[in-house]
């Protein structure tokens, strides 16, 4: 029986509510088991003032943590789902996905409030290029500016930087009880979120049956399912975040899992929309069959020029 269960996390503010809130879960399920919370820097942490399409590579806020479970000194990760490469390593596994309660984007401007108030050529600031090409596609004329560091780091931006409006995960700024900052969810037809989205992934190693045991409670299978349909889509795509890609997957009240995507040029002029229904036990089919579609239908020719760098 373990005695001690250790969860490798990052420092940043967001990173540490959610590894606090796992281990407070732990705690209440296993009051008998010594929970501890070891505290690493990431290299996504270290390199805080280049965009993070411009660094590129994957996992790179996960990578360290791997390393540190696989040599033993950790037992468990916590991550956002969202910033897991599609493929974990060699021995990991994703012992849990949790339920996610808000997995699209939010707008915050304190004086205009929502994207149709915006002035004409607004500047609004995010470095993520999905949300840029989803906010230029209905929206041409806005300045999109980069806005990179944690949460905090990026709110005060709004001012320093003179920004009329910042986008953010609605989630992380629930989590850090921000939420008053929110002017507006932005509408799924406008802004899809990025695959895992809103949910919490715990890793761990494939060869630890027992920690594997202990942390099943934390999964929710249909959020689980959910997420592997767009993690496979993503899979198919390309892998990686840094691309103009939005996709939500969920599990209907008919028992059916709905999976919509888009694939967007940077610039938001071309975009391929599509959508699939089907058995949540097919959720890698789905995303398969749904990601091979819009690569057919238009999304390979925006991708080959988005890598050729024409755009
Ligand atoms: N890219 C950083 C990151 N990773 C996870 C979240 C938010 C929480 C989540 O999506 O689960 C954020 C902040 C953001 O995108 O605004």
């Amino acid at each position: 029986m373990k005695q001690k269960l250790v969860i490798g996390t990052r420092g940043s503010k967001l990173a540490l509510w959610q590894a606090q809130h796992i281990a407070a879960c732990l705690r209440e399920r296993y009051p008998e088991i010594a929970i501890e919370l070891k505290h690493m820097v990431t290299t996504g942490d270290r390199i805080l003032d280049v965009p993070l399409a411009k660094i590129g590579g994957k996992g790179l806020f996960t990578k360290e943590l791997e390393v540190a479970m696989l040599s033993g000194e950790i037992d468990l990760a916590v991550h956002s789902l969202k910033d897991m490469p599609t493929e974990l390593p060699e021995g990991l596994v994703l012992a849990a996905v949790t339920d996610r309660v808000d997995p699209g984007d939010a707008l915050i401007s304190p004086q205009y409030k929502t994207l149709d108030n915006l002035p004409a050529h607004a500047r609004v600031g995010t470095s993520s290029l999905r949300r840029k090409a989803q906010l230029l596609n209905v929206r041409p004329d806005l300045t999109i500016v980069d806005l990179r560091g944690n949460l905090d780091t990026r709110l005060k931006k709004l001012t320093t930087e003179k920004l009329d409006a910042i986008l953010l995960a609605v989630a992380g700024l629930r989590r850090l009880g921000w939420d008053e900052h929110i002017t507006q969810i932005l509408p799924q037809d406008i802004c899809l979120p990025a695959v895992g989205q809103g949910a919490l992934a715990i890793e761990a190693r494939e060869d630890d049956p027992e920690t594997l045991a202990l942390l099943a409670f934390l999964n929710h299978e249909p959020t689980r399912q959910a997420t592997l349909a767009e993690r496979t889509f993503l899979a198919e795509v390309e892998g990686g975040c840094q691309i103009p890609i939005g996709v939500y997957g969920e599990i209907k009240a008919t028992g059916q899992l709905s999976l919509q995507a888009v694939i967007m040029s940077p610039d938001g002029q071309e975009a391929v929309h599509d959508a699939i229904d089907g058995s949540p036990a097919d959720a890698s089919l789905l995303g398969h069959t749904l990601a091979v579609r819009m690569l057919d239908n238009g999304g390979r020719e925006i991708l080959a020029k988005l890598f050729a760098g024409e755009m």
